[in-house]
């Protein structure tokens, strides 16, 4: 079987495949290293042997995670690396190698599943967007602070913001102004990722007209999804780039 992993800033995804390459096992989300080997231990249902793993974590902490899946499982790892170009998508940076792989791959799978100009969104600790024209071309994109962040921010840096996490889910039951702390801030926040998502709407179709897909991904993507109706929301989209930026013989 085949391990696929998206080790982002926050969490860890997983997933495993069947040794075809194309029928998902299962898949997970976790916190660290010693959560991931736990699920993939887990009643030793998965015999891997191949695993590819994209990361925009330290050279050090990726290596160490590399270490470990060799020791507890024996696969071999496949790890993406930066391209300039790849799959008919070219990278758009002065310095392409400085591109979060996570958005690469993100545009490969993009681009690959819109056979055309597509922005993609990612929903993350940070959040991304990125264009790439009908030619391949990555024009480039935007990054700021994902919902963790902003929230975090507000509370590590004010004195009198301070509330738990069902708190915060239950103010997103609406978009009403904040009567309360938690749905002053929650609401406001959210209110910016859909302002961010708008601009950014509003950016594609300065370049491409009507003719261009959005791709939503990241753990919060669905926060958004109402905003663009026309969207897709791909959670597996880095997965899908990371298929093709590391195939497996
Ligand atoms: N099962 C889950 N576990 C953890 N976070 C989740 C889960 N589902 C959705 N989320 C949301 O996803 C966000 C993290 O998104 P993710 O794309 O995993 O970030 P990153 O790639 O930066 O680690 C969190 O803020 C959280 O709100
Ligand atoms: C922008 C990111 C922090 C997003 O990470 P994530 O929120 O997915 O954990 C990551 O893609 C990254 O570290 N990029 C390098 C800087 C850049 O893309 O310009
Ligand atoms: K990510």
């Amino acid at each position: 079987m085949i391990l696929e992993l998206d080790c982002g800033n926050s969490f860890i995804k997983w997933r495993v495949l069947r040794s075809d390459g194309v029928t998902p096992v299962e898949g997970g989300v976790v916190g660290s290293d010693d959560d991931l080997l736990a699920s993939l231990n887990d009643g030793q249902k998965f015999q891997l042997n191949k695993c590819r793993l994209v990361s925009v974590r330290t050279l050090e902490e990726t290596d160490s995670l590399v270490s470990s899946l060799v020791k507890a499982f024996g696969v071999s790892v496949v790890r993406a690396v930066p391209a300039r170009e790849m799959a008919g998508v070219t990278n758009g940076y002065e310095e392409y190698e400085r591109l979060g792989l996570d958005r690469w791959l993100a545009m490969l799978g993009g681009f690959h599943l819109a056979s055309g100009a597509c922005l993609v969104l990612d929903f993350g600790t940070a959040v991304t967007a990125d264009f790439v024209g009908a030619d391949g071309k990555h024009l480039g994109g935007f990054i700021c602070p994902g919902m963790p962040l902003m929230r975090n921010q507000l509370r590590t840096h004010t004195r009198r913001i301070r509330y738990d996490d069902t708190a915060a889910e239950r103010a997103h039951e609406s978009l009403a102004p904040g009567r309360a702390t938690v749905e002053a801030v929650e609401r406001g926040c959210m209110l910016m990722l859909r302002g961010f998502v708008l601009t950014q709407l509003e950016l594609a179709r300065q370049y491409w007209g009507e003719s261009f897909e959005v791709f939503l991904t990241g753990g919060d993507a669905n926060l958004v999804a109402g905003v663009v109706p026309n969207a897709k929301v791909a959670p597996d989209l880095v997965f899908v780039g990371l298929a093709m930026a590391c195939p497996l013989s």
